[in-house]
């Protein structure tokens, strides 16, 4: 199966899932100063429920935190796309070193860690169906910096002890990601992918330019996670980040000057 090892990593991704040398994969290099300015992309709409906010998973690639998404309770709205975007997951991506970590970079800088908020365009069914469409997905990507320790954070982090190992989970209610969200939501839009198998081309990526923090020692807590499933020998869940693709013409657009 696919991991971030060298014999399933990122390089070797294109012998099952080919579309890994597509025209507009992702992660990619945000060169800020090539992004031009659109006045006509709207500001981000996100209204989250936590009461939505089902469980949290260690599903062998990242911990991700699952939502109810039967219902219009968590959307995104506005932004680059059209129409009602309902929050299924979030999930990050970090390092195995604050020196890198971020899937997106930013004029060549790594961060050391990348939060991803996944939404579905609810004119299609349901998730799966969405994921097949070029305009079905729309991710919230948000950076991770080195700072003080960050007490929304803080809430995922006291459970990653309950699925340490592969395959595991645990209850997670009431969780209100847009604890999670910088202050400010300026951000770039481009047309990509997923960043992990199958790396389906159906993700409005929507960038956050401002981070939000994390101390070393919440860091520390993600890298005591496992790839590895219970009983078998431990491997430490870190580097789980795909580095940028080639951008192919694409253009990068900011929603601020
Ligand atoms: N990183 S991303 O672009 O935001 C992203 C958003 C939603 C996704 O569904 C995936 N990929 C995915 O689910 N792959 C199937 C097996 C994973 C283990 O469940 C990646
Ligand atoms: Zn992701």
């Amino acid at each position: 199966d696919w991991g971030y090892g060298a014999d399933n990593g990122p390089d070797t991704w294109h012998e099952k899932f080919p579309i890994a040398n597509g025209p507009r994969q992702s992660p990619i290099d945000i060169v800020t100063g090539e992004a031009r300015y659109d006045p006509e992309l709207r500001p981000l709409t996100l209204r989250y429920d936590p009461s939505v906010s089902l469980d949290i998973i260690n599903n062998g690639h990242s911990v991700q935190v699952t939502f109810s998404d039967d219902k219009d309770a968590s959307t995104l709205t506005g932004g680059p796309i059209t129409g009602t975007y309902r929050l299924k997951q979030f999930h990050f991506h970090w390092g195995s070193s604050d020196d890198k970590g971020s899937e997106h970079t930013v004029d060549g800088k790594l961060y050391p860690a990348e939060l991803h908020l996944v939404h579905w365009n609810t004119t299609y069914p349901n998730f799966g169906e969405a994921a097949s469409k070029s305009d079905g997905l729309a991710v919230v990507g948000v950076f991770l910096e080195i700072g003080a320790a960050n007490p929304q954070l803080q809430k995922v982090i006291d459970v990653l002890d309950a699925i340490k190992a592969k395959a595991t989970q645990t209850s997670f209610a009431d969780f209100d990601p847009t604890t999670l969200l910088p202050n400010t939501l300026d951000y770039w839009t481009y047309d990509g992918s997923l960043t992990t198998p199958p790396l389906l081309e159906s993700v409005t990526w929507i960038v956050c330019k401002k981070s939000i923090s994390a101390s070393p020692a919440q860091m520390e807590k993600f890298r005591s996670l496992l790839f590895s499933v219970e009983g078998e020998p431990e491997c430490q869940m870190v580097d789980n980040y795909r580095p940028p693709q080639p951008l192919k013409g694409r253009e990068v657009r900011s929603s601020s000057k």
